[in-house]
């Protein structure tokens, strides 16, 4: 399905750049993007608000130009060759307008009839999203989780590759949150591709394969949730030795220049410390360790580390200054 000549990738971009005139002068929204979007499966797209998530997805889409970059859908060049590849992908980037007096499945006849899609399409795509037993039903009763299943529903019809998703779940309550969720795994179980934003971790964390974490326009980690995880270390270590000793290692540890936490119970040497000059620090002393448990970081504290200068809402970089990566004019 997304067969791809692009290093397997159904989105990538290459210093991407992209600036908007402010009172200030222009700004940066999109700051030397590299995004690597593997075909197949849910990938996040995930940063503060403000980060540049939906510039990005409407700069890919053809809604907006680049000022600078590359950007490429299924190894096609976009937007030089997005009418090739269009077809491939389907995207709700705003809410779609549908006939409030209609069904569901009018609602969606008309579409098929509108794109060239066969009308029996109708019914696999409200299966799809779990909408089959309301296609009877008027749009105008639906819920807003039923709203957005239904624009979901609408993008299947052409039997997309890819589909992108910008913050999916916005106003909808957890019920509808959950929905949306589950349709969107589904979809990457399918082996399409789901290219989903949010600002808020927690909503696409369970579902995704891949993540990027995006903060003032730049990439600030991407790959598997476990790989980021992974690269940013031991949040902490947590270090048991005899309660006798206790005192006596705190010493030693913060002789040594190792930050110390923890007034009863094990110690927690906090900083990403190695477990090794740990553990010699400690036997040099005599003091035997009983334990010594390395304290992983979630996701949502690498994903708020990572974005914290955003989430303070720092401002963004003068539009000339360099990002580190690499830019092609191509306007
Ligand atoms: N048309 C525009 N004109 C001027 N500034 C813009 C325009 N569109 C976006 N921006 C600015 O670009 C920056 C990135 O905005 P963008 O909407 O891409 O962020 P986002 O990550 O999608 O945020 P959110 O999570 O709030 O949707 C912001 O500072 C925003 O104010």
């Amino acid at each position: 399905m997304g067969n791809s000549p692009d290093g397997g990738n159904a989105v990538t971009t290459r210093g991407l750049r992209k600036s908007f005139r402010s009172v200030r002068g222009r700004r940066p929204a999109v700051h030397g993007l590299d995004l690597d979007v593997p075909a197949g499966g849910v990938h996040a797209f995930l940063g503060p608000n403000g980060s540049g998530k939906t510039t990005t997805i409407r700069m890919l889409l053809g809604l907006l130009h680049a000022d600078a970059g590359t950007m490429h859908i299924f190894g096609a060049p976009v937007p030089a060759r997005l009418p090739q590849v269009i077809d491939r992908v389907g995207a709700i980037v705003e809410s779609p307008k549908f006939f409030p007096a209609f069904t569901a499945e009018q609602n969606l006849r008309l579409l098929a009839d509108a794109i060239g899609t066969p009308r029996e399409r109708v019914g696999q795509v409200l299966e799809a999203t779990g909408l089959h037993e309301r296609g009877k039903d008027r749009f105008a009763g639906f819920s807003l989780g039923m709203k957005q299943r239904l624009a979901i529903a609408a993008t299947l019809l052409k039997e997309p590759d890819l589909l992108i998703f910008d913050e999916p779940t916005n106003g909808l309550d957890p019920a509808g949150i959950h929905e949306i969720r589950q349709t969107m795994r589904r979809l990457g179980d399918e082996g399409r591709t789901v290219l989903v934003s949010s600002h808020i971790l927690a909503e696409v964390e369970q579902i995704a394969d891949t993540v990027s974490i995006i903060g003032r326009g730049r990439v600030v980690a991407q790959g598997s949730v476990a790989g980021i995880i992974g690269a940013q270390g031991a949040e902490a270590l947590e270090v048991t030795v005899p309660q006798a000793d206790r005192d006596r290692a705190v010493g030693v540890l913060r002789g040594a220049g190792l930050e110390v936490a923890g007034d009863t119970g094990p110690l927690a040497v906090v900083g990403a410390p190695d477990p090794t000059q740990v553990t010699r620090l400690l036997a040099e002393q005599r003091i035997y360790l009983s334990r010594l448990v390395p304290v992983r970081r979630d996701l949502e504290s690498v994903f708020l580390e990572l974005t914290r200068e955003d989430a303070l809402g720092a401002p963004n970089p003068p539009a000339g200054s360099t990002p580190g990566t690499s830019t092609e004019e191509r306007r």
